[in-house]
């Protein structure tokens, strides 16, 4: 495995109160593996990533976990150790390109700056490489290009000259949180395929963070799918999103007329979202659930292999697994 999350808690404190974000999340990335991180709007999804970056802010704890990269335990390492990993290892792109990019900076000046900085070249066969990094990313002219300003350029370009700024190290893993949200379905459609192929070619591992179940099915060969904080069910994108176990993955999929299209948001389920400062002492989605039994407003259900059929070690990645005591 690249990446091991194992019962990984972050609390968020301020005088008043304690907001548990992450509650016991554990799952994993292997080399070369598109990861889909899925769920509702405060789920945790974007806490997660931030975890792995070391990019808490300062009003968060680490209750309890471990992040194993290359099996080493990044929640132990020095900051500075944390940001060479950040600009070697491990790289992130946003929803929204321009909070990567330098304003006022040609576009051909930060892609070779930061090539520059990451081998040892001139800073001429920096931008020489920095050039062919954004015909790498399908930019027409790219000589052209390199001479703009990020302002110059439509959404989509942004996105990939952030992708192309991303993939200069390059990285082992490139965690994409709502990567193509901001822009319109067809450019869309083009950028994942791109982060696609370029995962492909380059064997980088993407952890991609989405509420869009379309962008799930066409690109992640396993998604995990977070409620509150915890991860509710796991498992290959096809068995998961075809098979839902969870209530909530199946309310979610529910109103989906067709999963292969992108851009379908995730269906609005009946009821609130769960109030993290203060979780009922069973399952999370008991409240909200149709299904609900006594038990699930009592004891917390824990990931569990689906069915027998995928017979061996029950902790092996691909395996579906649900936390549901109503299955
Ligand atoms: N610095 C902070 N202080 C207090 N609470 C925080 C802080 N950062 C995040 N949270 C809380 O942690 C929870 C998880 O947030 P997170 O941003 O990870 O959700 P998300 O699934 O990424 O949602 P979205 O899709 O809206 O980005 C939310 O309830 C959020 O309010």
């Amino acid at each position: 495995m690249l990446l091991q999350i194992n019962n990984l808690s972050v609390e968020f404190s301020s005088m008043l109160q304690t907001v548990k974000a992450l509650n016991h999340v554990s799952f994993s990335i292997g080399p070369g593996e598109i990861l889909g991180i899925v769920g509702e709007s405060g789920s945790g999804k974007s806490v997660t990533a931030l975890t792995i970056l070391g990019l808490l802010e300062k009003n968060a704890r680490i209750k309890s976990g471990e992040i194993l990269y290359k099996g080493k335990n990044i929640l132990q390492i020095s900051k500075k150790e944390q940001q060479e990993l950040r600009g070697k290892e491990i790289a992130m792109i946003f929803q929204e390109p321009m909070t990567s990019l330098h304003p006022t900076m040609r576009i051909g000046d930060q892609l070779a700056e930061v090539i520059h900085r990451h081998r040892s070249i001139s800073y001429k066969e920096a931008y020489r490489q920095a050039v062919l990094s954004l015909d790498e990313v399908k930019i027409n002219d790219p000589e052209l290009v390199a001479r703009k300003y990020p302002f110059e350029l439509s959404g989509g370009m942004r996105q990939r000259v952030v992708i192309a700024l991303a993939m200069s190290a390059p990285p082992d893993l490139l965690i994409a949180d709502e990567p193509t949200t901001a822009l319109d379905v067809t450019i869309q459609h083009e950028i994942l395929k791109l982060m696609k192929e370029l995962a492909e070619k380059r064997g980088t591992s993407i952890m991609l963070i989405t509420h869009d179940l379309g962008v799930v099915t066409q690109v992640c060969q396993r998604v995990v799918v977070m409620y509150a904080g915890k991860v509710v069910e796991t498992g290959k994108t096809e068995e998961v999103l075809h098979q839902p176990v969870h209530p909530y993955t199946r309310a979610l999929i529910g109103a989906l007329p067709d999963l292969a299209t992108p851009d379908q948001p995730l269906h609005a389920i009946p009821g609130e979202s769960p109030d993290l400062r203060n979780l009922p002492a069973g399952c999370v989605f008991a409240p909200r659930c149709e299904r609900a039994i006594p038990l699930c407003r009592e004891d917390q259900p824990v990931l569990e292999q689906v069915t027998e059929t995928g017979i061996g070690d029950a902790y092996l990645p691909d395996v579906h697994r649900v936390a549901c005591w109503v299955r």
